[in-house]
């Protein structure tokens, strides 16, 4: 059986996700591709930190180390920010390894650049963690609503937000306590300041806006607010009044203009979106064959964040599989 060589880009809550998720799940990975995956090296900050990783796997604060392992075939990127991130993909991709990144933040900015750079080497970059964790939206829109024209596209898009917002309603925390129990549970980033912000779902907008309509608006014409505004007292409001307070992502198409806008919104039992609790999102797609169609799941935590990477994992092996039996197919 062929190995497949893989190296993890962060080992927090996402890249431990990836480890797990690849130990428990080797028996159906050898299944479905015929190939054993090992892991063969880990790249992390703090050298001092304790972790639960192989001993013969190489755990490293040098990416350079990573880039000479011989024949390696895929990196796993859970790692934070703009930077280091985007030029270890760049790095990467330019050596002809895969890539698979839960990092939104970088691939809001760069994605269209390295996704252009993964073209011209013929390697697979995927990024469908980059945006609502565990749900399959970017497959969704890349595979299964090619032809169709989306018009718009309206979603709950941080987990941590719609965490911390059914939390002080149904079990009446404080704002801080909520966001505690949310970073403790490995939803919100280690700075929450980008989920709080409603940034966090700014930059998965991007994503999906660059996606859907191949551009994406002018950044700082965006109207972006988060939940920290909203008060206990505002939430019990709305309560009794049949309403509820969420963070809402939207954007559509006005003439030639990409207009969107994140902020929190109340609504009623009437919108798709009221339903919507705790850490999960959804994402309502406008399109022009099939109508309105709705994807929710769970938005962040480490094994929905890690399915995703491995499910982009699969889709690249296979495609590999494919492209060496047809040599003349384009990735
Ligand atoms: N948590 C979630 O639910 C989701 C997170 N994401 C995204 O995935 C990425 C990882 O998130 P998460 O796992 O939660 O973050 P964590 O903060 O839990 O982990 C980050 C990991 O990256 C390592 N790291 C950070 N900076 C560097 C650097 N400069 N060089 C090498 N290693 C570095 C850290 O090393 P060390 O351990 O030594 O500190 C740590 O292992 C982020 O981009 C996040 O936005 C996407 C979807 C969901
Ligand atoms: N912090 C993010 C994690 C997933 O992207 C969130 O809460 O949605």
């Amino acid at each position: 059986m062929s190995v497949i060589k893989a190296a993890l880009l962060g080992f927090g809550t996402v890249g431990e996700g990836v480890y797990t998720a690849i130990h428990s799940h080797q028996q159906q990975l050898n299944e479905l591709l015929g190939v054993r995956v090992e892991i063969v090296a880990v790249l992390i900050r703090d050298k001092n930190k304790k972790r639960d990783i192989e001993s013969n796997i190489l755990v490293t604060t040098d990416f350079e180390e990573i880039l000479n392992i011989r024949d390696l075939d895929v990196v796993f990127e859970a790692i934070v920010g703009e930077e280091p991130g985007y030029t270890y993909l760049k790095q990467a991709i330019d050596k002809g390894i895969h890539v698979i990144t839960a990092n939104k933040v970088m691939f809001a900015k760069y994605g269209q650049e390295l996704i252009h750079k993964a073209k011209q080497r013929n390697v697979k970059l995927a990024f469908e963690a980059t945006t609502a964790g565990g749900v399959p939206i970017i497959r969704t829109i890349q595979r299964l609503l090619q032809v169709n024209r989306i018009t718009k596209v309206q979603g709950i898009l941080n987990g941590t937000s719609n965490f911390i917002l059914t939390k002080m309603r149904e079990n009446k925390l404080s704002f801080e306590a909520a966001l505690h129990l949310a970073q403790q549970k490995g939803y919100a980033e280690a700075d929450p300041t980008n989920d709080i912000s409603g940034k966090d779902a700014f930059c998965k907008l991007m994503i999906l806006s660059q996606l859907v309509f191949g551009e994406q608006p002018c950044w700082s014409e965006v109207k972006i607010e988060g939940i920290t505004s909203i008060s206990q007292q505002q939430i019990e409001e709305k309560e009794h009044q049949g309403q509820r307070y969420k963070h809402i992502a939207e954007i559509y198409k006005e003439g030639k203009l990409i207009k969107a806008s994140v902020k929190p919104i109340i609504v009623d039992s009437n919108h798709p979106l009221y339903w919507i609790e705790g850490v999960e999102n959804a994402i309502a797609l406008e399109a022009s064959l099939v109508g309105n169609i709705t994807l929710q799941g769970p938005g962040a935590g480490k094994m929905p964040t890690a399915s995703a990477m491995i499910e982009d994992f699969a889709e690249i092996v296979q495609h590999q599989q494919l492209q060496e039996k047809i040599p003349a197919l384009q990735m």
